[in-house]
């Protein structure tokens, strides 16, 4: 059953369209991450989903019950959702344990159950013998378990984070996603998370929500992401990736045959015939000695990762530079051909997730 179901949700503000009738549906206990550019519109999101803002437009269903909608609109603290905010919004003066009491004297619990939840949520986020220590007294990394302690206290079916690593450094980061992912599948809690940041909700979500200039552009696991981009933006958004003008010939049962300039692939893909992309990462390419279907030109190298890392700017066709990782210095402007290894065709205009496309998305195994 989803546990979490937008239809068409939309939000402006004065006069400015955050939001353009996004639709999507993720299954009980997904760990979603809501990706895109600064200012596309996840954070607007993560705010309708949690109540703290009221859609112009569309339903948010929470299972079958609707949250918010043209004749319903429950507030925040009837949702049964936690939410985690990047800068931990910790009560500085009282203890861990008073912090996380807090939402559960306001949800009712006797004090004997309180210290129980207390003790439990501690152990799950890992801080079990520093309760009584105030937040100043505790790094950022233990803060924000504090934060995520407190939101799993009072058992929400769903839980809210808006950049929850964004102020801690990067090894930290790292320790933290690996909690993150460790506490979903302890809890079993539904996770909507909201990055820019593409490494961090590839490695944490089963899976992603690419959003642009406040529309949804594909909704997937993180290799449908990478593997099978559902639009131009989304290839060039994952992993580095980069397109290349093409015009589809033939669309075969999930294969298609494309012109690539004057060379003819045979690559898979969902494409219409007409105009469309071929999208590629740099894994894709090989360099070989001649009769390469794509002619570059080197314009620069980079030593990284063991690997000079090259840009080839195609010389018979109109595109973008291409780039991939060579054994060898080569001089600049020397001939590299290239070849297709993978990649995968996306058709012109293509859109996953338009007005009023529901797509579900179920947890992974
Ligand atoms: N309360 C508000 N009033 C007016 N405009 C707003 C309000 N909240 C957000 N916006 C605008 O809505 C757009 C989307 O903002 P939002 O914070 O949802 O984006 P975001 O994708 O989370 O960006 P970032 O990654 O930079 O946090 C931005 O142009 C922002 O300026």
């Amino acid at each position: 059953m989803p546990s979490l179901t937008l239809t068409a949700v939309s939000k402006r503000f004065d006069s400015v369209q955050v939001l353009d009738a996004v639709s999507l549906s993720i299954a009980d206990g997904a760990f979603l991450a809501l990706l895109g550019p600064s200012g596309c519109g996840k954070t607007t999101l993560l705010r309708l989903i949690a109540g703290l803002e009221v859609p112009d437009g569309g339903e948010i269903r929470f299972d079958e019950q609707v949250v918010a909608g043209r004749t319903a609109f429950v507030p925040p603290e009837r949702r049964r959702i936690g939410m985690v905010f990047q800068s931990y919004a910790l009560w500085p003066t009282m203890s861990v344990r008073g912090n996380i009491e807090f939402g559960l004297k306001v949800a009712g619990l006797a004090s004997a159950e309180r210290a129980a939840r207390i003790d439990e949520v501690l152990e799950v986020v890992g801080l079990r013998g520093l309760g009584d220590r105030r937040p100043h007294e505790l790094s950022g990394g233990q803060r924000q378990r504090v934060a995520l302690a407190r939101s799993l206290a009072t058992r929400p079916k769903l839980i809210l984070l808006d950049e929850p690593l964004a102020n801690l450094d990067a090894h930290l980061r790292e320790a933290m996603l690996a909690e993150f992912r460790r506490i979903h599948s302890l809890t079993g809690a539904t996770f909507v998370f909201v990055t820019h940041d593409q490494d961090e909700a590839m490695a944490v979500a089963t899976h992603v929500a690419v959003m642009d200039r406040g529309r949804l552009q594909q909704i997937g696991t993180p290799e449908d992401l990478y593997r099978r981009p559902a639009s131009p933006m989304v290839a060039r958004f994952i992993g580095r990736g980069r397109t290349l003008p093409v015009r589809v010939v033939k669309a075969d049962g999930g294969r298609n045959r494309v012109m690539l300039g004057q060379q003819l692939l045979d690559l898979p893909g969902q494409a219409p015939v007409g105009h469309g992309w071929l999208s590629f990462h740099a894994s894709d390419l090989k360099r070989v000695p001649e009769g390469g279907e794509l002619k570059t030109e080197l314009v620069g190298q980079v030593f990284q990762n063991g690997a000079f890392l090259s840009h080839c700017m195609p010389t018979e066709i109109d595109g973008d530079v291409v780039s991939l990782p060579l054994s060898e210095r080569l001089k600049p402007s020397t001939p590299v051909e290239l070849t297709f290894t993978g990649g995968w065709v996306i058709g012109d205009g293509q859109r996953a997730c338009d007005a009023g496309v529901t797509r579900r998305v179920e947890t992974a195994a």
